[in-house]
């Protein structure tokens, strides 16, 4: 008998960071997380404009003051081109591995450069936005797609949680709307399971439905500038970032909600956060689902991450759009949009969740 065509013997690999350091004032602790991983010479460091100033500088001064060798690049997109030209000077300068020291497009463009390439990537996030600091996925804009595709996961992760918590608080509460839509995506993957026989992990689905359980039930203790909420909200994005690690796929963390998110970015002229708009997805998906869509809007509420189109500074009329696009977005990913909502339909799920008015 061949034992592989038994499903429970299948070969399964996930990929998950080995060193993760969270904390106050680990910036310093980088060049020691590298020494751990053994790489002690020839890095690339991509950042970002603001966020040089904040962190990179921090970072190549101190692998520079260990002795290694150090070059940086400032990559203003998450584009196709950025990944191309940071794989471009990774190759001439011969590199051993890769940072993305920055917010989100900094860490996708250094993610999937160090991938192409074959090198480790360490992640130095800035802010705690979504859970891309932590995972396995990229995203990166090539002019169709949207979503996140399979990279290979950071070797590290570093959150200083005092430079965290001194970046904008709308990223933190933004990051807060990312780990609050596992609680969609979950229902979305159970649902493609049981209607799709869709594999499903009961691993990677209760911890990314507890991850977001938690950051709810402690809604009231996330606030700006304090260390404590950052370190909460961390610790979430990593759980996030796990759980698509052992199911080798953004199901968990990716549902519904998301492919709302991914619509909004092609129709809205001016899109919100990511986090923002997959929150605000997470309310009108969980209505849809027939759940308890009123204690995630009240979660968002409390966070003070937006809860209306207004409050995204988008028009109405794109949120109906993205409505109605929102199951085109990645047919293969079965959700409770299934063959997507009519105009009227998504007029009334917009408006009776109250985003818009
Ligand atoms: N890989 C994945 O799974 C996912 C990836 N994404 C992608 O990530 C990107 C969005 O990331 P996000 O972080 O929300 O936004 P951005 O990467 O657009 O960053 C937002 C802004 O915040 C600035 N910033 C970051 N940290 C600080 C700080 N400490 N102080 C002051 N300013 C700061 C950035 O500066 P600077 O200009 O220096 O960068 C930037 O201008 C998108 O490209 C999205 O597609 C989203 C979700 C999941
Ligand atoms: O944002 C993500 C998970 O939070 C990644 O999801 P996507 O695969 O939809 O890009
Ligand atoms: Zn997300």
């Amino acid at each position: 008998m061949d034992v592989t065509q038994n499903m429970n013997v299948q070969k399964r690999w996930m990929q998950l960071p080995r060193d993760i350091v969270i904390g106050h004032g680990v910036i310093d602790d980088v060049k020691n997380v590298c020494a751990d991983l053994k790489l002690v010479d020839n890095a690339l460091i991509v950042t970002g404009k603001s966020t040089r100033k904040i962190a990179g500088d921090i970072v190549h001064d101190s692998l520079v003051d260990s002795g290694q060798n150090v070059e940086m690049i400032v990559s203003e997109a998450a584009s196709m081109k950025e990944v191309d030209r940071v794989r471009r000077q990774a190759v001439d300068s011969d590199v051993e591995y890769l940072l993305g020291v920055g917010s989100g497009k900094s860490i996708d463009v250094a993610k999937l450069a160090a991938t192409e390439i074959e090198v480790p990537f360490i992640s130095v996030p800035t802010a705690a936005s979504h859970d891309g600091i932590v995972s396995s996925r990229a995203s990166i804009k090539d002019g169709t797609k949207t979503a996140s595709i399979q990279a290979n996961a950071p070797m590290a992760v570093v959150a200083d949680t005092e430079i965290i918590a001194n970046a904008p608080y709308r990223l933190l509460a933004s990051g807060c709307g990312d780990i609050i839509s596992n609680c969609t995506a979950v229902l979305d993957w159970q649902l493609a399971n049981r209607l799709q026989n869709v594999p499903f992990s009961e691993y990677a689905a209760a911890l990314s439905s507890m991850t977001a359980q938690i950051l709810i039930d402690s809604a009231d203790t996330i606030k700006p500038e304090l260390e404590s909420s950052v370190r909460m909200v961390v610790k979430a994005l990593v759980s996030s970032g796990v759980a698509m690690s052992i199911a080798g796929s953004s199901r968990p963390a990716s549902g519904s909600e998301h492919m709302f998110s991914h619509a909004l970015n092609k129709v809205a002229p001016i899109p919100a956060l990511h986090g923002e708009q997959c929150g605000v997805g997470t309310i009108m998906m969980m209505y849809l689902h027939g759940g308890d869509w009123k204690r995630i809007r009240d979660a968002l509420k409390i966070i003070n991450a937006p809860v209306t189109a207004e409050e995204m500074g988008i028009e109405d009329k794109y949120i109906l759009e993205a409505l109605v696009l929102s199951h085109t977005i990645r047919p293969e990913r079965y959700t409770i949009l299934a063959t997507g909502l009519t105009p009227d339909a998504a007029e009334i799920v917009a408006r009776k969740t109250k985003v818009i008015s």
